[in-house]
């Protein structure tokens, strides 16, 4: 696991942005794992930008998201179908037919989990996976306590993750109680992981998460064994990462 620091959220949508398009030029067909959130918005933006101006085309890529809500639909301003509709999608040359994203409405959510899986095995796996990190560790929805063994399931949400994601809902009665995820098994497939992180909000977390050994307590330290990761953080998110760890971590 590598750490790579940068200034501040902007450049860290620059960079993760960069790396993206790198991934799709060299490899046109690459599958790309994606993410939502407020963390990724930036990076987002930033491939729109360069979509206007270098028209890099999306056309042969299939993207992977990790998670939906169960119980919105894809018009549903939160739901995750529509955030990058609304962010990305909709902006880039990339047939719709090859945005996969789990079907928060689907009647049984066992078999779509089961149909999410074989797909992106069938896809031809994740080439590049984009992940946040939740305060407590949780990568997509994969909350502390989730087996390493987990393939695409259904969670129920931590409070805390509620509480977190509250504020793009009108209140935390709307936020869903339930969410299909990736596993974690199906994320550490992916040939290359880039973990990207801002704020201070996430800089407790990322602190524990260098120090911990791996652990379900928190999810993402089981990228630790993964080898071919890099965490994307801002000054802020490595506030609270120790010198020594630094080292540890340095390219
Ligand atoms: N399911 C998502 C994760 O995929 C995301 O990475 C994380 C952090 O979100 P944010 O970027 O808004 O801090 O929490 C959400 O619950």
């Amino acid at each position: 696991m590598k750490i790579i620091e940068v200034r501040d959220y902007k450049e860290m949508s620059q960079k993760a942005a960069e790396w993206i398009i790198h991934q799709v030029r060299i490899n046109p067909h690459s599958v790309l794992g994606l993410a939502t959130g407020g963390t990724m918005l930036g990076t987002y933006a930033a491939l729109v930008e360069d979509y206007r101006n270098h028209q890099t085309t999306y056309r042969h890529v299939h993207t992977v998201n990790l998670d939906e809500y169960i119980g919105l639909d894809g018009d549903h301003p939160n739901s995750y179908r529509y955030y990058m509709n609304h962010h990305f999608f909709h902006f880039i040359d990339i047939p719709s037919s090859q945005t996969h994203i789990p079907n928060g409405l689907a009647e049984d959510v066992e078999a779509e989990c089961q149909r999410y899986e074989e797909m992106i095995q069938a896809v031809g796996g994740i080439d590049l996976q984009i992940v946040g990190i939740g305060q407590n560790g949780h990568i997509g929805f994969n909350e502390p306590g989730t087996s390493f063994d987990s393939t695409t399931h259904v969670v129920r949400l931590a409070e805390s993750t509620r509480k977190a994601n509250a504020r793009f809902f009108s209140s935390i009665e709307e936020v869903p109680t339930h969410a299909i995820t990736m596993g974690i098994a199906t994320i550490m497939k992916s040939k290359q992981i880039l973990l990207l992180a801002s704020g201070e909000e996430k800089a407790t977390i990322l602190s524990q998460l260098l120090e911990t050994e791996v652990t379900p307590a928190i999810p993402a330290s089981i990228l630790k064994t993964h080898d071919n990761v890099t965490i994307m953080a801002d000054q802020k998110a490595l506030a609270l990462v120790s010198e020594e760890q630094r080292k540890v971590y340095a390219q």
